[in-house]
């Protein structure tokens, strides 16, 4: 794969969600990315006021807790609470608009998911987002088959990139689910992860 931007700009990775909790196939998404893209800086973001979620997510502490112990051994990975802190639903476009006006000249990638590269088209003001950022996709084990649609999506989306990883069939559902059923997650979550879900009874 050819890296798009110019080696003398830092390269800097956003990567959202709720990771609630976060789970190895987060964290196999921002190796690849931090390799492929050769990325100075990965900011994991945890979502604030989920508008397309139906289910309450856990606090923001929590989830905040879970990432930094979940992405502990990366050094790029910065991570950020400003969606947190922000009122109202957080939109992916008011972020990176924020992180453009932080790192002046900086190429921003944006990472997202198979499910939420075919969701894309429903995000606020989203024919913004391919001037702000390049946006790359993992592909998802868990995929309902919409695979071939990347090329549709292709076509719609300036400079979509596919990461070249292996899917990780993990889910945070799955996780919530398996904890509910007192089955363990350490295959599927780093071990401080699921101490830290255990000593905090969340799920
Ligand atoms: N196994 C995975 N492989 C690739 N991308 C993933 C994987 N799991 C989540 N993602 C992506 O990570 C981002 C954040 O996902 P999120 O925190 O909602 O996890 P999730 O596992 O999809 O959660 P849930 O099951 O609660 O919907 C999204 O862009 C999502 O597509
Ligand atoms: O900006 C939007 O309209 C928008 C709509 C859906 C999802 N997102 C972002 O996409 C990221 C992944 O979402 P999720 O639901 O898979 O955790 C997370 O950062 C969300 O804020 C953003």
């Amino acid at each position: 794969m050819t890296v798009p931007a110019a080696a003398s700009f830092r390269r800097i990775g956003v990567f959202g969600g709720a990771f609630d909790p976060p789970h190895l196939g987060h964290h196999a998404l921002a190796v690849t990315a931090i390799a492929q893209l050769q990325l100075d800086a990965l900011h994991i973001i945890p979502t604030g006021h989920a508008w397309h979620k139906s289910r309450t997510l856990s606090d923001a502490s929590h989830r905040m807790a879970m990432a930094e112990l979940a992405f502990a051994d990366l050094p790029q990975v910065v991570v950020d609470g400003r969606e947190l802190a922000r009122p109202g639903p957080t939109y992916t476009v008011d972020t990176l608009l924020e992180l453009q006006q932080e790192n002046p000249g900086a190429q921003l990638y944006l990472l997202i998911g198979e499910d939420q590269a075919h969701a894309l088209p429903g995000w606020s003001r989203w024919e913004r987002l391919p001037a702000l950022a390049i946006i790359c996709v993992a592909a998802r084990a868990d995929s309902t088959g919409a695979k071939g649609q990347f090329d549709a999506l292709k076509a719609q989306v300036p400079g979509l990139t596919v990461l070249n990883m292996p899917p990780v069939d993990t889910s945070a559902t799955d996780i919530r689910h398996r904890a509910t059923t007192d089955q363990s997650l350490v295959p599927l979550v780093f071990e401080t992860v699921a101490r830290y879900i255990d000593q905090h009874h969340l799920y």
